[in-house]
């Protein structure tokens, strides 16, 4: 049993941000084993964090929330995502975590989703190597074998919108000021065959049609009209609905649901993974133009002046 707990223990230990997917070491810290093991006895809950992530675990439900921390709009760069990957990666392997519900520690935002700066005015291999953790985080996350729950807390736009689309389950705060979207269009960019892939899947071809090519934006109740969230919850009540409806999803065998679930998901991830080389080529190659850029230095400042 404390053995058990070391390796879990050491499994979750905070890794340095900004590093990479290798595996990591459940030997280390000897001198510390009686410690921590009397640590993790006496505590039902674990807590890890990162620059822009944190996760706490309780052990009694098996239940890690994570939370999105990058102010002032959680907005997906490099590192963010990084360490997303890295984190949802060890709850994966961890074997006393079934669920983890996703957050924002940052008020009012979900995630504005990709962070714009990380494809303005860069060279190509920062575009590849940035678009390799988009896809990192979509892989992981849209494939997770534990049960997944966006609570969303805020506004989602584009990434932010991918992000809860991978989830399970989505529970949106009732706040008319809150839009969840794939818009892209808006920004003058087209989005990627596997977002129109996910948004298809979840409110069904004509829906995401009319969704991808005008960029919608949507308010919470127009969202569930279509089925692009499964609940509009009070503001308050956006994390206790997230919790009993993850509770209602434990209840059944982790086998049956998981092979369920990947035989659902199976098509779209080896779609990526097939192609996922010439996605990245083709990324790089779109982004570099100088049309696009434009865009996005014009959409940039039009968020700036917002601002203002
Ligand atoms: C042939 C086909 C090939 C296809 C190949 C692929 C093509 C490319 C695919 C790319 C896919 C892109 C996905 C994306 O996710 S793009 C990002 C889209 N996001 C948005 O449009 C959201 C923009 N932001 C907002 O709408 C608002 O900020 C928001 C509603 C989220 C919050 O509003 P609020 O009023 O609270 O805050 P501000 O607008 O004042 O913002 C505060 C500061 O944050 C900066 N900001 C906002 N969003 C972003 C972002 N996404 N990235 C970077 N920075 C962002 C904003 O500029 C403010 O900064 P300052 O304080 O410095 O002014």
């Amino acid at each position: 049993m404390i053995a058990t707990l070391l390796i879990q223990h050491e499994k979750l230990e905070q890794l340095p941000s900004g590093g990479t997917l290798s595996p990591y070491g459940v030997h280390q810290k000897h001198g510390q084993i009686t410690s921590q093991a009397l640590q993790l006895l006496s505590s039902q809950r674990r807590q890890f964090s990162n620059t822009y992530i944190s996760v706490k675990l309780d052990e009694t439900s098996g239940v890690a929330v994570m939370k999105l921390k990058r102010p002032p709009v959680n907005s997906l760069n490099m590192e963010l995502l990084t360490e997303f990957a890295i984190n949802l990666e060890k709850l994966e392997i961890d074997r006393g975590c079934r669920g983890v519900i996703l957050t924002s520690a940052v008020p009012r935002i979900f995630s504005a989703g990709l962070d714009i700066t990380e494809m303005c005015g860069k060279n190509a291999d920062h575009y590849g190597e940035f678009w390799r953790a988009v896809q990192e985080m979509w892989l992981k996350l849209y494939g997770s074998s534990m049960v997944t729950i966006a609570a969303i807390n805020g506004s989602s736009p584009a990434g932010g919108c991918l992000m809860a689309l991978s989830c399970d389950y989505r529970i949106i705060a009732n706040n008319k000021k809150y839009t969840i979207g794939l818009n892209e269009t808006q920004l003058g960019i087209v989005a990627p065959f596997w977002f129109k892939d996910i948004i298809t899947e979840v409110i069904g071809h004509r829906a995401a049609e009319r969704s991808l090519q005008l960029g919608m934006l949507y308010s919470p109740t127009d969202a569930l009209k279509i089925g692009l969230v499964d609940e509009v919850v009070a503001e308050d009540k956006v994390q206790s609905t997230a919790s009993a409806v993850m509770a209602q999803w434990l209840t059944l065998p982790d086998h049956a649901r998981q092979i369920t679930k990947s035989m659902m998901r199976k098509p779209s991830l080896d779609r990526l993974v097939t192609h996922r080389e010439a996605d990245i080529t083709n990324f790089v190659s779109y982004i570099t133009r100088d049309s696009i850029q434009k865009s996005l230095q014009m959409y940039m400042e039009m968020l700036k002046k917002k601002g203002r």
